[in-house]
Order: structure tokens, then C-alpha cells, then sequence
């Protein structure tokens, strides 16, 4: 040992060697973990967008979505960037000049060019999904439909973006995307657990979606969409009531009471000291009122309010029709609807209504209460309360307020128990709540019908995990050199 010892001390390379080795030691795993690092850290974000117009009965929006261009698959990942409302009437307003329903969208398209950067334009693809406007446009007139839609069409041909055609959607499509859109946004889909409900309430049609067990759902294959999203297989109930959004269903509660050749209608719907005048081929200008329709709508008469909820859920209640239930159970006007599973997101003019109303977290007994009172309240006191709100929304509150309750429980069989399931939404971690953002995830694909594979250690757990394992080895490195190093001590004791 004295001899080995002797030779070490006496081969001045030896200590050199060591060194050497240790310095190339160090610097190689310095040099591992900062390549690890570098080449994990997330690089600067480039972006993708996609457009969609939803063409709604009472108006169109313009959304833009946008999302990481290099995780398409990652959900969660899309969000809303910006919404456009279309000034003006929906498209399926302008049957008497279909070519000005295309003009009504340039301003918006114009906000969408500055929105997407520009060497994106090109490969933006642009949407328009029509809703129940333009379905009950179709079953009035085709031909005008079609004018109508050609005159969109034209104008979203003229933008830089790709465009990927205009069409109606159907009610079963309108309902299972505004599913997928909230429980996307809720980050339900990928983790595979429980799912929410969806409840939209447009001006001409309202839908209703849950996932149900598949038990009774034979009953009725209209009423059954089924989707495999990322590895788990989804049964949905949707159902889609045309002519049964908050515009229509105020025409049919109106059509129903009012007698032609009445000069007026005293509606318990409208607040006390409204009046208004209006002529009967508005109120029969639709074809959701057929029944009852006169030959001779051009008479005139003044709309008074009455101001009492009690009675003007009775009058709702009428609209919804009870032809007998060919199935185990039926929700309204002979539909198959089984057992509701909550819980529920209720968004569009449910929001709208029950927000203004202050009733968006009370129980259902209260909601009652306060809507009679909101209703009893005369007409002069509710302006005064509401000075910057828009007559026509602010006149409809009691009625729509009422239609809620009376579609949420006589409609959807909603109970006490049941209505606490219920949450009003807007929007969803900034995107608003309805079927544009589900309609383009589908278009798109970017919602797999497998689990995408991750890797198993997520970033931050890979690189604590890489120095963790560099510092071991290096640690190991220093005592298997350490007998082999100079030794201060013995040197000392030699000399
Ligand atoms: N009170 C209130 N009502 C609104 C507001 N915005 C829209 N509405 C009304 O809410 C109802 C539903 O609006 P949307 O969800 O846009 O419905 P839509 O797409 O036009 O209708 P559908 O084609 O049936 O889907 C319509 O009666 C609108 O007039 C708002 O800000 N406040």
C-alpha cells in the first residue's frame, strides 16, 4: 500500500488525469441537463384560429376561436379570441332582399380579418351554421332560403379565409355540439368523468341534451346521438323543440288569446301599463302559428299588460300541447324524453333572462315568488328601475321569466328537487356557452375518438427527475475518485 501510494505521489499526471476527468465529468452533465431542459422548454406560441357564424332566428355572431398551432389534439386548448354581433335582424329576416343578408355580415368579416394575423388568413377555416330561423325560412319558401343562403355564401367566398360552407344545421346537431361545447370547456370530455347537461334557449327553438345510460334510449333512435370521445363512449338524449324559443313561444302565448277582430288583448305576460299597438299579421307572421290563423290578419290592436305571473303560466301552458305519449315517458307535445340527469348548464336566453332576473341561484319556489312580484310590478316602475336597458327585452322579462319556469318544469318535468341541478351560464372559462365551438371541434377533428398517448412523466416531473438521476451519478463519480485524489494530509506528512 506504502509502495502504491509512493507511485501515485510520485506521478504528478496522475492528479492531472483525475482532475481532467472530474472537470469532463461535470461539464458533461451540466451539459445533459441543460440540453434537457432547452429541449423541453415550451417554444414561443404560435397560434391557429378558426371561424364560425352562428346564424341565429334573432340575430348572427361572428366567432373567432384560436388555439396552440402545435397541440391540435390537446383539449382544453381552444378558446374564444373575439365575438362579433352582426348588427341587424337574423339572416332569415331578410327574405324580402336576400342579397342584403350577405352585406349584413361584412363589418364582421372585416373585425375577423384584423383579428387573425394575416399569414394565417389562408388556412383559417370560416363556418356558418344556420339555426331555426332559416329552418322554419325552409319550410316556408326554399327558394328563398336558398336566395339567402347564396347571398351569405358570396359574401363569405370574398374574405381571405378558407371557407367551408354555409348550411342549416339540424336541431339534433344544434342540441349534441352545445353539449360538446360545455363539457369541452369543462375539461369533462378528457377526464372522462361525470358530464353536464345542456339546456339552449334560442329565439325559435330551445334544445335540450344529456348523456343517459342506455337503458329506454331504444325507444326513440330520433332522440339518440352517440359520440366516442377520447377513449369513452357517450349516449345522448337531445331533443330540439322548433317553434318553442323565447320569440315563438311569446307569439304562440300571444296568438292564443288574442281574438281577431278584438281591439285589444289584455295579457297577464306584459307588466301593468304597457301598451302597445300592434297588428295581428305580426303576431301570426310565422309558420309555428298556423292553427287558429285568420283569413284576415290586417287588423290592428293594442297589446295591454296585465301584470299576473299565476295567470300567465296558465296561458303558457296551453301552447304546450299533450297529444298522449307513445313512449314510457313523454316531456311535451309527445316527445320521449327519459329520467333528466343533471347536472345541467342552461345558457343563451335562459342566461339572459334569469340573470336580469336575479334569479340565476335561487330555488325554485323562490323563483316564483320573485317572478310575481316582478310581474305585478306596473310598467312605469320597471323603466324607471332599468333606465339603460332595451324596451323590447325589458318589456318580455315577466313573460320570458314565466316561460323559463313553465318550460323547465311542466315542459322538462323539472322538480324542486331537480332545479337546484340547474346552473345559468354564459360563458365557460372565457368562451361563450352554446353549439359553435362543439360544431368546429367536430369539423375540425380535434376532439379524438381515442385518448391521445401522453408521455408518462409530465415536463416538470421529467426534468426533476433527469437532474435527480445526474446528481446521483455525480455523486457516485466523486467517491469512486476520491481514493484516487492527491491527499493534502498524507503529502504533508511525508514532507
Ligand atoms: N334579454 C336579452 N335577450 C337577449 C340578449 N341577446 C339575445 N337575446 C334574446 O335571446 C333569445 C335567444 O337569442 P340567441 O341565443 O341569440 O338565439 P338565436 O340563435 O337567435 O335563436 P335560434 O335560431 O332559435 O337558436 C332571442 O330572443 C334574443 O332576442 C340579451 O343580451 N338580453
Amino acid at each position: 500500500m506504502a509502495e502504491q501510494r509512493e507511485m501515485k505521489e510520485k506521478n504528478p499526471w496522475h492528479s492531472a488525469v483525475v482532475i481532467l476527468i472530474t472537470v469532463l465529468g461535470i461539464t458533461a452533465i451540466v451539459a445533459l441537463v441543460t440540453t434537457a431542459v432547452l429541449q423541453n422548454k415550451p417554444l414561443l406560441q404560435k397560434y391557429k384560429y378558426g371561424i364560425v357564424l352562428d346564424a341565429g332566428s334573432s340575430h348572427t355572431a361572428v366567432y373567432i376561436y384560436e388555439w396552440p398551432a402545435e397541440k391540435e389534439n390537446d383539449t382544453g386548448r381552444v378558446h374564444q379570441k373575439h365575438i362579433c354581433k352582426v348588427l341587424g335582424p337574423g339572416i332569415s329576416s331578410y327574405s324580402h332582399s336576400p342579397e342584403l343578408a350577405g352585406e349584413s355580415l361584412r363589418t364582421c368579416m372585416k373585425q375577423a380579418e384584423r383579428f387573425v394575423p394575416i399569414r394565417r388568413h389562408r388556412e383559417t377555416p370560416l363556418y356558418l351554421g344556420a339555426t331555426a330561423g332559416m329552418r322554419l325560412l325552409s319550410m316556408e319558401n326554399q327558394n328563398v332560403c336558398d336566395q339567402v343562403l347564396g347571398s351569405v355564401e358570396k359574401v363569405l367566398r370574398s374574405t381571405p379565409f378558407s371557407y367551408q360552407g354555409a348550411r342549416i344545421i339540424s336541431g339534433q346537431e344544434e342540441g349534441a355540439f352545445g353539449w360538446i361545447t360545455i363539457n369541452y370547456l369543462d375539461d369533462r370530455l378528457k377526464q372522462g368523468s361525470g358530464t353536464t347537461g345542456a339546456l339552449d334557449l334560442g329565439g325559435a327553438s330551445t334544445q335540450i341534451t344529456f348523456a343517459t345510460n342506455q337503458e329506454g334510449m331504444g325507444e326513440s333512435a330520433e332522440n339518440t346521438v352517440t359520440f366516442r370521445l377520447y377513449g369513452n363512449d357517450y349516449i345522448l338524449y337531445t331533443h330540439s323543440f322548433l317553434c318553442y324559443g323565447k320569440d315563438q313561444a311569446l307569439k304562440k302565448t300571444l296568438a292564443q288569446q288574442a281574438q281577431v277582430g278584438n281591439s285589444s288583448v289584455l295579457d297577464p305576460c306584459f307588466n301593468e301599463g304597457y301598451s302597445v299597438d300592434r297588428n295581428y299579421s305580426s303576431v301570426y307572421s310565422s309558420p309555428c302559428i298556423m292553427a287558429g290563423k285568420p283569413l284576415e290578419t290586417g287588423y290592428s290592436f293594442t297589446h295591454i299588460g296585465k301584470g299576473d305571473a299565476s295567470q300567465c303560466q296558465q296561458a303558457i301552458r296551453r301552447i304546450f300541447t299533450n297529444p298522449g305519449c307513445n313512449f314510457s315517458r313523454c316531456s311535451f307535445n309527445g316527445v320521449y324524453q327519459p329520467p333528466i340527469q343533471g347536472p345541467f348548464g342552461a345558457f343563451s336566453a335562459f342566461y339572459f333572462v334569469m340573470n336580469f332576473l336575479n334569479l340565476t341561484s335561487d330555488s325554485l319556489e323562490g323563483t316564483r315568488e320573485k317572478m310575481e312580484r316582478y310581474c305585478s310590478t306596473p310598467w312605469h316602475q320597471i323603466k324607471q328601475q332599468h333606465p339603460g336597458v332595451k324596451e323590447k327585452y325589458l318589456a318580455e322579462y315577466c313573460f320570458s321569466g314565466n316561460y323559463i319556469l313553465s318550460l323547465l318544469t311542466d315542459g322538462y318535468k323539472f322538480t324542486s328537487e331537480t332545479w337546484s341541478t340547474i346552473t345559468f351560464i354564459k360563458k365557460i372559462s372565457g368562451s361563450d356557452a352554446g353549439w359553435t365551438l362543439g360544431y368546429m371541434l367536430n369539423l375540425t377533428n380535434m376532439i379524438p375518438a381515442e385518448a391521445p398517448d401522453s408521455p408518462p412523466l409530465p415536463h416538470a416531473g421529467y426534468v426533476t427527475l433527469l437532474l435527480f438521476i445526474s446528481l446521483v451519478i455525480f455523486v457516485i463519480f466523486l467517491f469512486s475518485v476520491k481514493s484516487l485524489w492527491p491527499r493534502c494530509t498524507t503529502q504533508t506528512q511525508i514532507i
